[in-house]
């Protein structure tokens, strides 16, 4: 057994293999058969040594915004690091593969490694926009195209998902926690992973999900759920009340402490105490005792406004005699807007009454299938939600469940290779290509510039032809006063060429590169365009190009 079949036979697809940490899931074997079965036939027709450039690039962008976060960089290096087609990878190809494969395609198989390959990408965590390669590829035919399917995998729902977090990030603004909930919601248990990882990237401030947590260290947060107060239904159920009092180190009894706050608050509150849950009061004591300095309760269960704001808040009150501060409240249902305002009114009411002015600063999460809109909606009608805890919609991107990056030889032996197609959009862009962005003096980005590998770069100060890829008269001179060459050399001669990012610095990266986007690039109504562009150039090679390949018809 090699190392990989080690790591995924020993139960964690995420294990320590060596230099990195890899998804065991990620492998050679981990695409379409149709690679494998190109890979021969590019063997058998003796293109071994035919060096091919595909571009990876997205044509629209998601969530009808006008920007994408571009992220999975890290992962596609590692998987490049480790390719390689272990002995029962090979044995498994010769039983599947269709009869007749010569045995000498095997061992080449067994051989390859990605040693030959140079790849080219820009940052992860930056923005980007559709048509401008995120990835170019360079290297063996044979090999490159057997990346295809891995590759897109892991760039395409990282990139979503890491767009789908600066979304919601957007919306709700800085101030305001997120926190990803969606582990039971997620496409699988690689789907919740990922979900976690590249919504902490997108910006949200950490997880539920504590696999996450361990494997890429993102801060790891919970409350509780429904079934441990519905687990109580009367204080007689209470096994203890004592909880040692934080300075004084002597038992007291906690729901005594409660029960007579309850009786002042429900006066203050006007919630009579008749109305309210008992089980729900043993719950929260019993909770409290476990958790006495990080006191946070689900206030839903029954009532939020006649049974859970004066149980919680009885309880941090008793918290407080013996020298604990409760965190907070979370709300799972209802009019959230309106029962966020309540609760905050209620505990300043009883910050004043009882002279508690941290009261005043409890924690107030919401969640419940929240998506962009609702945050949006909640923004309109006011609320005092500080944070959201947000699951099925943020990890299963309802708005848009994948995007659409893909994967396209642009050139071979270094002759460019067009596709065309009778959608426009669908041309591909042909030839080796650099890619700039162009600054304005305030610093914001103006336009992503594509040009042919031969050309100088454009410069700063000076005026650029930039064209519309495919309409003629969509052209206009641009100075840039900053220019930035998009793509670095992340892996070349079988090595790793940058040093690569932690987590933690992607996600600076994220905001860093949104802000050099224009507020209607990013607004969620009707954003404007980011425009991208060619150069008079490579418009040019690309239209002689598209003439050179486009069948003339002929009509009789
Ligand atoms: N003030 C608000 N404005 C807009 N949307 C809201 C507001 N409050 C809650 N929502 C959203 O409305 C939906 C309410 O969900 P639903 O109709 O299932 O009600 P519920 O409160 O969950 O009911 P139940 O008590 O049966 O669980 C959720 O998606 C929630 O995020
Ligand atoms: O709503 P989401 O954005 O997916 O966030 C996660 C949800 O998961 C939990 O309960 P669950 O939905 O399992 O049960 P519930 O519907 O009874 O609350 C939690 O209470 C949230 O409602
Ligand atoms: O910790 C929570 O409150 C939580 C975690 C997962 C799903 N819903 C809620
Ligand atoms: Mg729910």
């Amino acid at each position: 057994m090699n190392d990989r079949e080690l790591s995924c036979s020993a139960g964690g697809q995420f294990m320590d293999r060596g230099r990195m940490n890899q998804n065991g899931v990620v492998q050679p074997l981990l695409t379409d058969l149709y690679q494998i079965t190109m890979a021969y036939a590019y063997w058998k027709s003796d293109k071994t040594d035919d060096t091919a450039v595909f571009d990876l690039f997205f044509r629209n962008n998601p969530f009808h915004g006008e920007f994408t976060i571009f992220a999975g960089l890290e992962e596609c290096l590692k998987f490049l690091d480790s390719f390689h087609y272990s002995q029962s990878d090979i044995e498994y190809l010769k039983q599947t593969l269709p009869e007749g494969i010569e045995h000498e395609f095997f061992e080449y198989l067994g051989n390859l490694t990605a040693r030959d390959v140079t790849l080219y990408a820009i940052d992860e965590g930056t923005v980007a926009f559709p048509r401008v390669p995120i990835i170019k590829i360079e290297g063996p035919l044979i090999i490159v195209q057997l990346l295809e399917t891995t590759l897109l995998t892991l760039v395409n729902y990282a990139s979503l998902m890491a767009t789908n977090a600066a979304r919601y990030r957007m919306v709700a603004g800085k101030h305001v926690k997120l926190l990803e909930f969606g582990l039971r919601r997620a496409q699988g248990p690689d789907g919740g992973l990922s979900a976690s990882k590249y919504s902490y990237t997108g910006g949200f401030d950490g997880t539920s999900n504590v696999l996450a947590g361990k494997l890429f260290n993102i801060p790891v947060k919970g409350t509780h759920a429904h079934a441990y107060i519905t687990s109580f239904s009367s204080i007689g159920e209470l096994k203890t009340r004592l909880l040692k009092h934080k300075q004084t180190g002597i038992m007291e009894d906690l729901l005594e402490h409660a029960i007579r706050h309850r009786a002042m608050l429900s006066h203050l509150l006007d919630v009579s105490t008749e109305e309210s849950s008992e089980g729900e009061l043993a719950a929260m004591v019993s909770y409290a005792i476990a958790f006495p300095d990080g006191f946070m309760a689900l206030v839903d269960t029954y009532d939020v406004k006649r049974s859970g704001l004066l149980n919680f808040s009885a309880v941090a009150l008793a918290l407080n005699d013996l020298g604990y501060h409760a965190l907070g409240i979370r709300i799972d249902s209802g009019d959230l807007a309106y029962l966020s305002c309540l609760a905050r009114e209620s505990f300043e009411k009883v910050a004043e009454r009882f002279k508690v002015p941290w009261f005043n600063k409890l924690t107030i999460v919401a969640s419940n299938d929240i998506n962009e809109d609702t945050i949006l909606s909640l923004n309109e009608q006011g609320h005092k939600i500080d944070c959201f805890g947000i699951g099925t919609h943020l990890v299963t991107c309802q708005r848009q469940p994948a995007l659409g990056c893909v994967y396209k030889l642009v050139e071979i032996n270094g002759q460019p290779r067009i596709k065309l197609s009778q959608d426009v959009e669908k041309v591909t862009m042909p030839g080796n290509k650099n890619a700039y962005r162009l600054y304005s003096a305030d610093g914001h980005a103006l336009i992503d510039l594509l040009q042919k590998v031969s050309e100088p770069p454009p410069a700063v100060s000076q005026k650029v032809l930039c064209r519309h890829p495919f309409q003629e008269s969509k052209r206009a001179y641009v100075i840039p006063s900053h220019v930035e060459s998009l793509y670095k050399v992340y892996w070349k001669s079988g090595k790793i060429c940058q040093q690569l990012p932690t987590l933690e610095q992607v996600r600076e990266k994220v905001q860093i590169s949104l802000k050099t986007l224009r507020n209607d690039h990013k607004r969620t109504l009707n954003p404007t365009p980011y425009k991208v562009a060619v150069s008079d150039n490579l418009y040019n090679f690309i239209h002689d190009l598209w003439l050179q390949n486009a069948p003339i018809g002929e009509l009789s």
